[in-house]
């Protein structure tokens, strides 16, 4: 275990368990004011947490780099070097701070207490202020067939040998959506198999039917209420078998990648031996300020149950630095957060959609009134057809009493950016006539406010 101690016991004022995005944030916050700082990460390849080395940072330069037109094999190549640099960059930063990064996996012995296990070596710390902040993992579900070595996780399809001919993915989420688009784009035939009767449910419909119609443009295959119920290797794949509309129908494959949501990492924390709570999902239950049952212990990130971004983490740090060490004013309930997907072009949202609003506008004293348009029929906002890519609607809800959004849905270029203008504007109270009677930069995506909220 390298540690910078050879001490079998030692304490710590705040301990912070997973190098997720709250833990590393609060860790080095708290360095930094003085305090004994230990940061326990099971894996040095995830020093930084799982955003910046398996999940969004080397996602994101694939998917970019599929677009560009290189190789999947030079995508990995790029991808290694700068997570590499990040990983890399993640730990000195901390090590500046102050804060003691141990590696090893951390399980509770006691409500302050944890045993920290690294190869032959182990360390106990006893903590006042513990942030568990260990993720989630992927769900995989137990069916025959499915410890085969061409069943991937979103980790393994970052890190095949080269492109799979064809790819079968289960679950068309977010990771299904992103890696069916980024696939496609390093020429691997794509078919992807969702439970769910529908496709894109977190999307109003109208938007749903779009996104689908034009990943089916691109080539990709979508089948919905379609259950895996058995996989087999053959001589050069493997073979999915799955039940739809009542038939029974299979497909050959290179690999097969499960995305079907991920589980709060729980697993080996001894939480029992703490006495911390979970949910019935196996979540470590959390009250609005993040605090567990247990005085002191606090809980952040996907381990919590709630959204899975990033950016609530990130959040979910100042929602922790503010009960533990502030006036306790931040909470994690009724955040207002957008959401982008990142397909070619990107998804985004936040706030109310339109069904939403036609359930509950009324009786959340709203007069909703929807606002919608084709990117392509909007004239005055030339940049997506400048880059080439003219597909995607945009749709906004707007109180027209006190001119106020409620929310947005933009399928367009640039739409993860334009979406937090508008977390902005919603969250600053400012009225949707004052973004569409903006004056921007042209061409730019921005002009999708003058031509639908002006
Ligand atoms: C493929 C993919 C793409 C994604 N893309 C996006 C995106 O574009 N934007 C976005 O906002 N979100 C995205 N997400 C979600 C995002 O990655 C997660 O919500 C976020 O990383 C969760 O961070 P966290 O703070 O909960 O902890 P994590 O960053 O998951 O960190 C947990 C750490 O704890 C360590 N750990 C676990 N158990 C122990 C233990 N017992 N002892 C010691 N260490 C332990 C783990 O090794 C890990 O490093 C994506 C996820 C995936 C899988
Ligand atoms: N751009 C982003 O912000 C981004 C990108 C990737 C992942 N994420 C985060 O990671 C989380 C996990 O993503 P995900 O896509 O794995 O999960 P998800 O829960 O968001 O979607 C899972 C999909 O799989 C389907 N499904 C569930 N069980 C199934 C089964 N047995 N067979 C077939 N289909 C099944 C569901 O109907 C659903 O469409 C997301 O919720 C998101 O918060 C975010």
């Amino acid at each position: 275990m390298a540690t910078t101690t050879n001490q079998a016991e030692t304490t710590a004022d705040v301990l912070a368990i997973g190098f997720g995005k709250a833990g590393k944030t609060i860790a080095m916050n708290r360095a930094e004011h003085g305090d004994r700082v230990i940061l326990v990460e099971q894996s040095p390849k995830m020093y930084g947490g799982t955003c910046i080395n398996i999940a969004c940072v080397p996602t994101k330069t694939m998917l970019v780099d599929s677009e560009r037109g290189v190789n999947y094999e030079g995508s990995v190549q790029h991808r290694d070097s700068f997570i590499a640099t990040l990983n890399k960059v993640n730990k000195e930063l901390a090590d500046d701070s102050g804060v003691l990064v141990v590696d090893g996996h951390a399980e509770f012995t006691g409500s302050h207490s944890v045993l920290v296990t690294g190869g032959e070596e182990e360390l106990a710390i006893t903590a006042t202020t513990i942030i568990i902040n260990t993720g989630s993992t992927p769900v995989i579900p137990d069916i025959p067939g499915v410890d085969s070595s061409r069943v991937i996780d979103s980790t393994g399809a970052q890190h095949l040998d080269s492109t799979p001919d064809s790819l079968v993915i289960v679950g068309g989420g977010p990771i299904g959506m992103e890696f069916a688009t980024m696939f496609t784009q390093f020429g691997t035939k794509v078919t992807i198999l969702d439970r769910g009767a529908k496709f894109g449910t977190a999307f109003d419909e109208d938007v749903a039917t779009e996104v689908k119609a034009d990943l089916e443009t691109k080539g990709i295959t979508i089948i919905n209420g379609a259950d895996v119920t058995e996989l087999h290797d053959t001589d050069d794949g493997i073979k999915v078998r799955y039940s739809e509309d009542g038939g029974e129908h299979a497909i050959d494959a290179t690999n097969v990648l499960f995305s079907i949501g991920r589980t709060p990492a729980t697993e080996g924390l001894g939480l029992e031996s703490a006495g911390i709570d979970t949910t019935e999902r196996g979540a470590i239950a959390v009250d609005e300020h993040l605090r567990t049952n247990v005085e002191g212990v606090y809980a952040a990130g996907d381990v919590t149950g709630g959204p899975q971004f990033t950016y609530i983490s990130y959040d979910d740090h100042r929602v922790i630095t503010s009960d533990r060490w502030g006036d306790g004013s931040r909470v994690a309930t009724g955040r207002l957060y957008p959401t982008t997907t990142f397909i070619n072009p990107p998804v985004s949202t936040i706030g109310m959609g339109e069904q939403d609003a036609k359930d509950n506008a009324a009786s959340g004293g709203h007069t909703a009134e929807v606002r919608f348009k084709k990117i392509a029929d909007i004239p005055i906002m030339p940049r997506p057809k400048i880059l080439g890519t003219p597909e995607g609607v945009a749709k906004f809800i707007i109180d027209v009493e006190d001119d106020q959004i409620l929310g947005a849905t933009l399928y367009c270029v640039d739409s993860q950016e334009l979406i937090n203008f508008v977390a902005v504007a919603m969250r600053q109270k400012i009225p949707a006539s004052a973004l569409g009677d903006g004056i921007y930069t042209h061409p730019s995506s921005t002009e999708v406010f003058n031509a639908l909220l002006g």
